[in-house]
């Protein structure tokens, strides 16, 4: 009988061979999610000039020094800067100018009041705020009267407080979020240099499964595993390609991987890869013998030759199968076709797979220690390595364990089971029996 492989070796095999994807430019929100190839350096100051952090009016200190609302600084406008403004009066003694929120402090000016510290050139109380230019333009010159002092450069935002000219905005590697994203529009740059999604072509097979919406006949079921598996990979970053089911025709097979190939930079199937009669992926895939990376095939068109078909230490997820395959030799993942058993297949394996392919550092999922919140003891088949389905509750208080429930039985048809789990119980090979309240490796799905 052939070997039987354990989780760590099979994923290992799997992560040896797959590379990162190469880099490629792209525009600024189609790069979000992607890994930075290149230190990203800060071309210019931000901000990029001294401005104003208040709406309000530009003046001298001195000129308001010990201005209180019973005496207050009686200074004239010399007129309105704006955000973007250009040509910047100067204040001169005695002046202020009215000033917007980012808009450049203009020579002269050391600092800004902010007009609720003013009478808002009204000649009256304090004001809550400027009228619109549009509908009182005279509030651009006249005076104001200003109430309170204000201190060197309050309420200015000076050049290069945020970021200077030459520092390491973001460092390769970075994962581009919404802040970092911001950051790289702010500092002027519309297109990066990341590691693409990688574009996963999922099919499913069975002559059973019909697409969600028609109606079923006798035997049929409706096809699952397509969309878990294209959520999955959407959901890991990827763009994902939904093929949808192909009837258990190993020619067909074929024929549609290779029509697929062309768009994939992974493939991933389900089902048929167990020992049946019509275990159509096996079949269409192990047709000639199975190699890996010793000699070179020289055919253009080999699809297939590559697919090595293995058991797993593993419940569910026992069949399995990876290969590399046709001209550009693209990785494809044979998930077995139980829905529960193909969901967590992709978790263990085809994410840290697509995770290598965009340049992730962590490639594996976080674990944690928890509880086992059961009222009776579990049971686990030695020898295997089993992934439960779990609620998992984390720690109320930090330092502390949180509780870990499984959620539905081990039968890897238990799609509903699945669908209340966010976590997986990860139960070693050589663990038969998990007693209530003991502590268990678990896999939050978050
Ligand atoms: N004699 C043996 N039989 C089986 C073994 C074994 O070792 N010896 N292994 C079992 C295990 S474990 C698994 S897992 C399955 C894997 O089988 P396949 O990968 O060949 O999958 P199928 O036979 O095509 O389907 C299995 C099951 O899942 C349903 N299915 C398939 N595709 C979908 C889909 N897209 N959406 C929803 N449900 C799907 C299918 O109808 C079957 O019920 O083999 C065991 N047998
Ligand atoms: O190992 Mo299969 O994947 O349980 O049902």
């Amino acid at each position: 009988m052939s070997k039987t492989w354990s989780v760590d070796e099979h994923l290992e095999d799997i992560l040896r061979s797959v590379r990162p994807l190469d880099p490629i430019e792209l525009n600024l929100l189609d790069a979000q999610g992607c890994i930075l190839v290149d230190d990203v350096v800060v071309p210019t100051a931000l901000p990029p000039f001294d401005n104003s952090s208040m709406d309000g009016y530009a003046v001298r200190t001195a000129d308001v020094d010990g201005a209180s609302e019973e005496f207050p600084a009686v200074l004239s406008v010399i007129g309105d800067i704006a955000a973007g403004s250009q040509g910047l009066p100067t204040v001169a003694s005695g002046e202020a100018a009215r000033i917007m929120t980012g808009a450049p402090l203009p020579p002269g000016a050391e600092a800004v009041v902010p007009v609720e510290w003013t009478d808002g050139g009204t000649g009256g109380g304090p004001a809550d705020a400027m009228p619109a230019h549009s509908d009182a333009p005279e509030g651009a010159s006249g005076q104001v009267r200003v109430h309170r002092p204000v201190l060197p450069r309050q309420h200015v935002r000076a050049k290069g407080s945020d970021v200077k000219p030459g520092t390491v905005a973001l460092k390769a590697g970075t994962v581009l979020g919404p802040a970092q994203v911001g950051l790289l529009a702010a500092i002027g740059r519309g297109a990066v240099t990341v590691r693409p999604r990688p574009r996963v072509v999922v099919l499913s097979t069975g002559s059973e499964l019909v697409t969600p919406g028609e109606p079923l006949g006798p035997g049929q079921i409706h096809d699952a595993n397509s969309f878990v598996l294209t959520a999955a990979a959407r959901a890991a970053g990827a763009i994902p390609y939904r093929v949808g089911a192909v009837a258990d025709d190993a020619d067909t097979l074929r024929a549609t991987i290779e029509d697929q190939l062309i768009r994939a930079d992974l493939v991933i199937t389900s089902g048929g890869v167990s020992v049946g009669a019509y275990d159509v992926v096996k079949e269409a895939l192990s047709r000639v013998e199975a190699f890996r990376g010793g000699e070179e095939d020289d055919r253009e068109d080999a699809v297939g030759d590559a697919v090595e078909f293995r058991r797993l230490a593993m419940q569910p997820g026992k069949p399995q199968g990876f290969g590399l395959i046709g001209p550009d030799r693209t990785p494809i993942l044979t998930l077995p076709g139980n829905p529960v058993s193909a969901y967590v297949s992709f978790e263990l394996f085809v994410r840290p797979a697509l995770r290598t392919l965009m340049g992730q550092e962590s490639v594996r999922r976080r674990t944690v220690r928890a509880r086992l919140a059961v009222d009776s003891p579990l049971t686990s088949p030695e020898g295997k390595r089993q992934f439960l389905r779990g609620d998992y509750t984390p720690p109320g208080e930090e330092g502390e364990l949180g509780t870990v429930r499984a959620v539905g039985g081990a039968g890897s048809h238990l799609i509903a089971a699945l669908a209340q789990a966010n976590a997986l119980i990860d139960v070693p090979e050589k663990t038969d029996r998990l007693a209530p309240g003991e502590e268990v490796t678990v896999v939050p799905l978050d």
